[in-house]
């Protein structure tokens, strides 16, 4: 699926000097940049604007016709999207001031340094896509919409928070900047993963890597490939899932498991898009958007020292976090559904009719497996069914008397789905529960007497008296 129709990050070159755009556009595709156009004549440009889509201008101040100095307040005032970074012969201080104060985003003193120009562009594309997803998150707070839906169909939720997430990840759909998804396991990191892939719109392939378990050699081979020779038994040259995901996602999986190596490497990949294939001396460049997963609290991990401090902040970039399914519990009924009719289709049984009771009794347990857990159970029980109704038993052996989520060791109010009764005693109170709490609130309006007490409560001041000893006898 191409979900998205954005153009990719086009930069235009203006400079009366042919030679000068060739050299920069050269400098500029080696950097990754391909969509790179280029002007001479600076009378042009105005009418190249109105025909093509332009993210970042090169601007040369001094060029015959109309000089950059004259062009630059007008595709300023006609385009103030795009970045424009002006380019002057002399390191004149007045001139460069009263280009910032026109509206120019940067500018480089010619000859033009290339670490310069690539730095340069590359700033002015991050604030572009910010501005552009500023907009566009703008736009999402006011229309409650999705643009595709479809990327997310796989995906079964009517949560809100749930549904704030696809819409940032629609916002972020256009940006090469990695995401990182955290969330408990079996919340569904891999599907939001494949999502993020199907509305980057990217033509090339979605490649997974689960970096659990593997040292910073199989992390570095698997990865990055190697060259001939490289070790015992590299006999031929080898490429690793980075080429393969050339052009596409590369996912990385349990990337809290990371050991101190791999990390540094990550980082370069991140911050650079550069590595080195194992053995080699030469440094490849990969145009992959990488997307990052993690069921580890990564800020508890970088206290104890476990994970980088760096390497972190590079992943906060476009972060999203999944709720675990006890902070969603109006997805448990649609979820219940679903995996019904998966299972039932996949054994080729007709969907068992699920006893109404059994949707409440899933939301009081607290799946520590998430929406994972959930499908085995489900499925589990469709495999053992034989009526029409399903039968409860496979449930009760797994939950069996569970408490309420919270109660069962959670600890989170926000499991009772907001409930006014678990802001006040923390979860899904027992009757008994609220027994104590009402005859106690009663005799402290009461001031103690039992009778009025009684009143309050609806019932003989005898009845409430024998409930409260009731309460206070050993158990
Ligand atoms: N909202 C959902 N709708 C339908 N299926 C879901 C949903 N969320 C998760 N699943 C299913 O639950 C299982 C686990 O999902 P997934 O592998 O994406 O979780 P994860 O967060 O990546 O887990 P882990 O951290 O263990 O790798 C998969 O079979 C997936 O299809």
């Amino acid at each position: 699926m191409n979900a998205t129709n954005k153009h990719s990050q086009r930069i235009l070159l203006v400079d009366d000097e042919e030679q000068i755009l060739e050299g920069c556009r050269a400098c500029l595709n080696n950097a990754g940049w391909h969509d790179v156009l280029t002007e001479s004549d600076s009378r042009l440009v105005l009418s190249l604007l109105e025909r093509e889509e332009v993210d970042v201008i090169v601007l040369d101040l001094r060029m015959p016709n109309i000089t950059g100095v004259e062009l630059l307040p007008q595709i300023v005032k006609q385009h103030p999207q795009i970045k424009v970074i002006v380019s002057t012969a002399n390191n004149d201080v007045e001139t460069v001031v009263n280009c910032m104060k026109e509206g120019a985003y940067d500018y480089m003193v010619k000859p033009i340094d290339v670490k310069r120009l690539i730095t340069s562009v590359k700033k002015a594309m991050e604030m572009r896509s910010l501005a552009n997803e500023l907009s566009a998150l703008k736009s999402y707070m006011f229309h409650d919409r999705l643009e595709h839906p479809e990327a997310f169909a796989g995906i079964v939720t009517g949560n809100k928070a749930m549904r704030a997430v696809f819409q940032y990840l629609e916002v972020i759909a256009g940006t090469r900047q990695p995401v990182t998804i955290t969330g408990e396991t079996g919340t569904g990191k891999e599907l939001i993963a494949r999502a993020i892939h199907d509305l980057s719109g990217c033509s090339g392939d979605y490649v997974a890597l689960n970096v659990a378990g593997l040292d910073d050699n199989m992390f570095s081979d698997t990865l990055f490939g190697h060259r001939k020779g490289a070790f015992t038994g590299a006999e031929q040259a080898r490429d690793g899932l980075i080429t393969r995901a050339a052009g596409g996602t590369l996912f990385l999986d349990e990337i809290g498991d990371l050991n101190e190596m791999s990390q540094i490497k990550l980082l370069r990949l991140l911050q650079e898009q550069e590595y080195y294939p194992v053995g080699s001396d030469f440094i490849k460049k990969s145009d992959a958007r990488i997307v990052l997963a993690t069921n580890r609290d990564l800020q508890e991990m970088i206290k104890q020292g476990k994970f980088r401090n760096d390497l972190y902040y590079r992943l906060c970039g476009h972060r999203v976090h999944l709720p675990p399914l006890r902070e969603r519990l109006d997805d448990i009924p649609l979820l219940l559904d679903h995996f019904l009719e998966k299972a039932a289709a996949r054994i080729g049984k007709k969907k068992p009719t699920p006893p109404p009771e059994l949707a409440v009794m899933l939301t009081l347990y607290p799946f520590p497996g998430n929406v994972r857990e959930m499908e085995a159970l489900v499925s589990d029980a469709v495999l053992r069914h034989t009526s029409g109704v399903l039968s409860m038993e496979t449930f009760k052996m797994v939950i069996g008397d569970q408490r309420p989520a919270a109660q069962a060791g959670s600890g989170s109010s926000k499991s009772c789905n907001d409930n006014p009764l678990c802001d006040i005693f923390g979860h899904f109170p027992t009757l008994d529960e609220v027994e104590q709490y009402m005859i106690s609130e009663a005799m402290k309006m009461a001031k103690g007497n039992q009778g009025l007490a009684g009143k309050i409560l609806g019932m003989g001041r005898q009845t409430l008296n024998k409930r409260l000893k009731s309460q206070s006898a050993p158990a």
